[in-house]
């Protein structure tokens, strides 16, 4: 992942287009990319040594292909545990999202953003999704809490939208009446 489409460029503000299967060659691998940088980029040591920002989620505008796939890694809270969620994304759909809302303690941040903006991002605390893996089969799935968030994270790159766009500007830290604050 040499280069990551920054805030500015047009990619990161359209709406990305659905891909056919077959997928071709190049696409696979462009999935198979963006899931190992993720990995290399929760390691530390390979972190330091490639200088990446770690990452749970990347989706294919932000390395400049405006297509609809991301690949998300969210790791358990131990890390002897395997990953909460951990899936290349084809033609994501949320089919169904809770009125709950849910955001980050910690706010987002985005490898498309350069610098930090403070505030809660509110999403919905669970959310029905439906997708597709690199062989064109379907899957359901029932996300909460952290996994659902980074999903809205990286499907929101797939219609153009950043994180900070949701982010109250006069009032950053507020919470709404039943929203949940995630870690
Ligand atoms: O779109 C993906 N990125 O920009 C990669 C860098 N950001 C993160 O990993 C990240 C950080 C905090 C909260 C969320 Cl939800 C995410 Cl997704
Ligand atoms: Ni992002």
């Amino acid at each position: 992942m040499d280069d990551i489409t920054r805030d500015g460029n047009p990619v990161l503000r359209s709406r990305a287009k659905e891909l056919t299967f077959p997928l071709s060659d190049k696409e696979i691998e462009m999935g198979k990319k963006m899931m190992e940088y993720l990995e290399v980029s929760q390691d530390e040591k390979l972190a330091e040594k490639y200088h990446l920002r770690a990452g749970v989620g990347l989706a294919a505008p932000q390395v400049g292909s405006p297509t609809r796939m991301a690949a998300v890694l969210v790791p358990s809270d131990y890390e002897e545990e395997p990953p909460a969620f951990k899936e290349i994304l084809v033609n994501p759909t949320i089919l169904s999202e809770s009125v709950q809302g849910a955001a980050l303690g910690t706010g987002e941040g985005c490898l498309s953003v350069d610098e930090d903006i403070p505030g809660y991002v509110w999403r919905h605390d669970r959310i029905k999704l439906r997708w597709y893996d690199l062989d064109g089969n379907k899957h359901i799935s029932r996300l909460k809490d952290y996994p659902a968030i980074v999903v809205q994270h990286e499907f929101d790159h797939l219609n153009g939208v950043l994180f900070y766009d949701h982010i109250n500007k006069d009032a950053r830290f507020k919470s709404p009446d039943g929203g949940v604050l995630i870690g």
